[in-house]
């Protein structure tokens, strides 16, 4: 890959801001920028909350990582955590389909950090946006190629009360006019729905819609596709991006596009003692067709993509590990670096 290793230590004597640090994704950006030499002002709702504690334990939190508290719609919060910071990398946001939850927070609290990264100077923001700012627009033909030029519409997006993309791509719109008006550097990173070991203590729902086909909960796949990608991979990109001065706009970060037909077969090949459903719930209608995902603006600078299987693999394991998921599978992969 493109990135130096850690050792090298390029955040040497830099300071970083990561919002809603104790999540999925946050975890492992907070985890790879420690591992080379950063120092990371986190952002949490309550730094005393045990959900956040495996921060702390994380190499080289001790001496170089900080818990700040602030909401999204707390611009002096965030203000102190970015304030002194040479880069922002605003991950947190709310995930869910109740527009009153996730609209203001996740268009205002994105305001509230390009204005804090303007006054704070700092050199780069890094925004997660998601694939649901891309892909939701019916009128778009899936045999075509989407790529970083593509947004989902608004309408529809409020017409099938899809709120959590409309927020997304709400916020991630706002994010580059406000970037542009203070003169802010901003880069985003695009990715689906993101797999992988969870560093934090309980699962997530990226997580929770693989655990479903292992516990039995879920007695059949729905008639949908996906594009996935490894939690490490994503935590990686948000770097390269950062540290790459000619980066500029937005990066899908996806490695491949799975129905939930596929996606169930692969769990039943990895991990064949569990009760992993075998019908759809769809009889009627025909597969629903992949999109066609391009990455190649994050490939062209090195990104190399862990594969979808290992992915899941990596997802079980870890579930296991956490003890959310009883042991019954055959092993058929050597678990990734954890
Ligand atoms: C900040 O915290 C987060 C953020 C995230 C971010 C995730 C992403 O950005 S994913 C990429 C883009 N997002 C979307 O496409 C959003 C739309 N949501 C989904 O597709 C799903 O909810 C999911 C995110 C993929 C989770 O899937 P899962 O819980 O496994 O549910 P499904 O199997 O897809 O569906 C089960 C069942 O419900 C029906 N259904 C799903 N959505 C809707 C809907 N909007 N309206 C009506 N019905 C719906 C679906 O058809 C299924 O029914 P069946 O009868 O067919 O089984 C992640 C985590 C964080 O903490
Ligand atoms: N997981 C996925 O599959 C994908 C995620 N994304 C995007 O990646 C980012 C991180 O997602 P992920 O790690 O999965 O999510 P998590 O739910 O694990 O983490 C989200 C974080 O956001 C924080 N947060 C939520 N609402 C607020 C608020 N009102 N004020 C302050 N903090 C808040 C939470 O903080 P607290 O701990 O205090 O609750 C939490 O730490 C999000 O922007 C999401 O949209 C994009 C594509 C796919």
């Amino acid at each position: 890959m493109a990135l130096d290793n850690v050792s090298s230590g390029s955040g040497y004597g830099k300071t970083v801001c990561v919002t809603g640090a104790g999540g999925f994704i946050a975890s492992w950006i907070v985890k790879l920028l420690l591992e080379r030499g950063y120092t990371v002002k986190g952002t949490v709702r309550n730094p005393d909350d045990q959900k956040n504690a495996h921060l702390k334990e994380l190499e080289g939190a001790k001496d170089r990582l900080t818990l700040w508290r602030a909401h999204l719609l707390d611009f002096q919060g965030l203000k102190d955590a970015i304030s002194g910071c040479h880069g922002v990398f605003h991950t947190a946001s709310p995930m869910t389909n109740d527009a009153e939850k996730m609209v203001n927070p996740a268009v205002n609290g994105t305001k509230n950090v390009i204005i804090a990264a303007a006054e704070a100077k700092v050199e780069r923001v890094v925004f997660t946006s998601s694939i649901g700012a891309v892909y939701m627009d019916p009128n778009r033909s899936r045999d075509v190629v989407v790529d970083e030029s593509c947004w989902s519409d608004l309408e529809f997006c409020k017409n099938t009360n899809n709120w959590y993309c409309y927020g997304k791509t709400v916020a991630e719109l706002a994010a580059w006019e406000l970037a542009k008006e203070k003169g802010v550097d901003l880069v985003t990173v695009v990715p689906p729905l993101v797999m992988g070991p969870i560093l934090q203590p309980t699962m997530n729902i990226s997580t929770g819609h693989i655990f479903k086909y292992l516990s039995g909960s879920a007695k059949s796949y729905t008639n949908d596709v996906h594009a996935y990608v490894h939690v490490r991979d994503v935590a990686f990109a948000h770097l390269l991006v950062y540290e790459t001065p000619s980066a500029s706009g937005r990066y899908i970060c996806s490695q491949s596009s799975l129905h939930r037909g596929e996606l169930v077969e692969i769990l039943a090949r990895l991990f064949p003692n569990y009760p992993i459903p075998t019908k759809c719930s769809d009889e009627i209608n025909p597969r629903a067709k992949h999109y066609k995902y391009s990455s190649q603006k994050l490939k062209d600078m090195g990104m190399e993509f862990t594969p979808v299987e290992q992915s899941l693999y990596d997802t079980v394991i870890s579930l296991q590990h956490k003890g959310i998921l009883g042991v019954v599978h055959t092993k058929k992969y050597a678990s990734s670096k954890l």
